[in-house]
Parts: structure tokens; C-alpha cells; sequence
């Protein structure tokens, strides 16, 4: 089964010049998702780590079912006003426009190993800003992991050294 079929491209989505990489169509297909799933786990169940922290909207969805499947605590990473607690933010740069990503303060105890999960690395902006997340909280990255990976943006030139997997390169 190959996933890209899966993947379905949206020209000028959200804004012209964008080619959005819809995984609604992988979403809806259980085999076509369950593999996602067995894949994305097998590529860091042999690495040491305490939690996937990943960000809405859909994050969440891949995020969820890999701690699910790993035994791994999940921190939800969320758009401003969403999170009852103290949080931590932290702005950022979006293929298209700006964001801002908040976490709660206490969500990493000093020195917990964190996977950082997100199902589209684009330009790199989002990985950047959970990274800086779980460092202001003393935790500490052990690995980026991505469904989709779109090359193109050369997205691995402002994660220097980081220790990025990804299931589908664009
Ligand atoms: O590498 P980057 O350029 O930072 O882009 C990647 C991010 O963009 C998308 O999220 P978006 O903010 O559109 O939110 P959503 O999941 O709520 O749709 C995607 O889910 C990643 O989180
Ligand atoms: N081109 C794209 N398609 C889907 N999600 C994205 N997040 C950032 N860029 C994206």
C-alpha cells in the first residue's frame, strides 16, 4: 500500500502558490491509516523516550494514536486561549502567515525525553517553536518526527542537528 495515494493535493490552499497536502483522504481510509500508524511507530519505538508533545489541529490526530500505541504520555500543544493552566508561548513563522503555539508550564518535568510529532514538516517553523517549548520547560528533544515531509522547503536547514524522521518526503 502505498500512502501518497492517500495524500491528496489542493492548489492554492490556503492562499495562492500554496499546494496544501490534505490527509483527510488517509484519515478516512482505516488500513491507509492504520499503517501510517505501524510505520510512524516502528521508526522510533526502538528510541528512549517519556512523551510525544504535539500541536492542534492535526497533531493531535497521528500524536494521539502513536502514544496510544507506544505507551507514551501525550502533551497537547495548542493555539493561544485554548489552555486552562499556566502556559509557556511561543511565536512563529508559518508557510502561510504567522502563529503563536502555548503549552502548560508543568506539562515536562526537568529532564523528561520528548518526541516531538506533527503530521506536515514544511518550513520548519512550527518543529522550531515546540522545540523551544520543551526547552524552556527543561525537557529535552530526542527526535522530530513527521508524516509528511515536503523537501522542498528545505525545512532541515533551520533544524540543524536535529534528529528528524520522516515516513513520506514531497
Ligand atoms: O513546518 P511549518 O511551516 O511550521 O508548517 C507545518 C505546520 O502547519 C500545519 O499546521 P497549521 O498551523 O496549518 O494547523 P492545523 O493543524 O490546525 O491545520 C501542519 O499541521 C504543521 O503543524
Ligand atoms: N503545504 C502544506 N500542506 C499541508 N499542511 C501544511 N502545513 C504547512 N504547509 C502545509
Amino acid at each position: 500500500m502505498d500512502l501518497r495515494k492517500y495524500i491528496r493535493d489542493i492548489p492554492d490552499f490556503p492562499e495562492k502558490g500554496i499546494i496544501f497536502r490534505d490527509i483527510t483522504p488517509l484519515l478516512r481510509n482505516p488500513e491507509a491509516f492504520k499503517l501510517a500508524i505501524d510505520e510512524l511507530s516502528r521508526k522510533v519505538e526502538n528510541l528512549d523516550f517519556d512523551l510525544i508533545v504535539a500541536p492542534e489541529a492535526r497533531g493531535f490526530i497521528f500524536g494521539g494514536a502513536l502514544s496510544y500505541k507506544l505507551n507514551k504520555g501525550f502533551i497537547p500543544v495548542r493555539k493561544p486561549g485554548k489552555l486552562p493552566f499556566t502556559v509557556i508561548s511561543e511565536k512563529y513563522l508559518l508557510e502561510y502567515g504567522t502563529a503563536e503555539l502555548q503549552m502548560h508550564v508543568d506539562a515536562i518535568e526537568k529532564g523528561q525525553k520528548v518526541i516531538i510529532f506533527d503530521d506536515v514538516l514544511a518550513t520548519g517553523g512550527t518543529a522550531k517553536a515546540l522545540k523551544s517549548l520543551v526547552e524552556k520547560s527543561g525537557g529535552e528533544v530526542v527526535a522530530m518526527v513527521f508524516l509528511i515531509e515536503l523537501t522542498y522547503l528545505n525545512p532541515r536547514n533551520i533544524l540543524a542537528n536535529e534528529n528528524i524522521i520522516s515516513l513520506i518526503e514531497l
